[in-house]
């Protein structure tokens, strides 16, 4: 359960701009897309999420627990996978990194081998788990990265362009792996068939929400807005 009440993101670095416009929206479906064009503001309303980004007005809940206040309990409620892997794989190797996430999470030493050799091989990496992260493609490395942040079991998974890097194989397993989590997934996509297998979308256009609703509708909107892009702006 996400809340957004009134909740908005301004810069005010020289030049004051506004990210997301105050928004007030209750997200309680599984599976949340959000799709928009580049620079819409999806990353931005995904960071509010689990409090990487403070809004600038307004608050963000999740289960009841404020963003800015309780960012801690947030932070565990709410897995973040970002675009790029290398932005979260801090260890040389991916074992070493789902064993942090699992020691971060409190659990025994003894436990933290086996636990994170289950999770390697439930995303199919268990056999790149002890080469160097930088060895491994882009796509290799991106379902690492969703492996190590399901390994803490987060009751909530926030995904910023999970395929993006994702030959058709892997992109079919990731989203077959998505589908199959219990927990509520909220993730942004440039692909319009996996916004489509989700519950709920969201279409953000110049920092505001201009569509919430059926898949379906939303994508066929976001169509006509792509397609009404004055020549020149990307
Ligand atoms: N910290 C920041 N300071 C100033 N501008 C920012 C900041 N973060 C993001 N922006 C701007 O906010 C806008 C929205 O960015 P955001 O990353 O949310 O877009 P997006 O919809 O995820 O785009 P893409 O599809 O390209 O990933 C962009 O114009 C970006 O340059």
């Amino acid at each position: 359960m996400i809340e957004f009440r009134g909740a908005g993101v301004r810069t005010d670095d020289g030049e004051a701009r506004t990210l997301i416009h105050p928004l007030t929206l209750t997200l309680a479906e599984r599976r949340v897309s959000v799709i928009g064009g580049n620079g819409s503001g999806k990353s931005t309303l995904l960071r509010m999420i689990n409090g990487l980004l403070a809004p600038s007005e307004g608050s963000v809940a999740v289960f009841g627990e404020d963003t800015r206040t309780a960012g801690r309990a947030v932070r565990r409620a709410v897995g973040f996978v970002f675009t790029d892997p290398l932005s979260q794989l801090v260890m040389p190797t991916g074992r070493e990194d789902v064993e942090l996430s699992l020691r971060a999470r409190r659990l025994p030493a003894a436990e933290r081998r086996p636990r994170g050799e289950d999770v390697l091989r439930r995303f199919g990496v268990a056999h790149l788990a002890d080469r160097s992260i930088y060895d491994l493609s882009g796509g290799e490395r991106q379902i690492l990265a969703l492996a190590v942040v399901l390994a803490v079991e987060p009751r909530i998974l926030v995904a910023d362009e999970p395929t993006t890097l994702l030959d058709l194989r892997n992109d079919a397993r990731v989203r077959s792996l998505i589908a199959g989590l219990d927990q509520q997934v909220v993730f942004t996509t440039h692909n319009l068939d996996f916004a489509l297998e989700s519950d709920r979308t969201l279409v953000v256009d110049g920092g505001r929400i201009v569509f919430d609703g059926a898949p379906a509708d939303a994508v066929a909107l976001y169509r006509e807005l792509a397609a009404a892009v004055p020549d020149g702006r990307p």
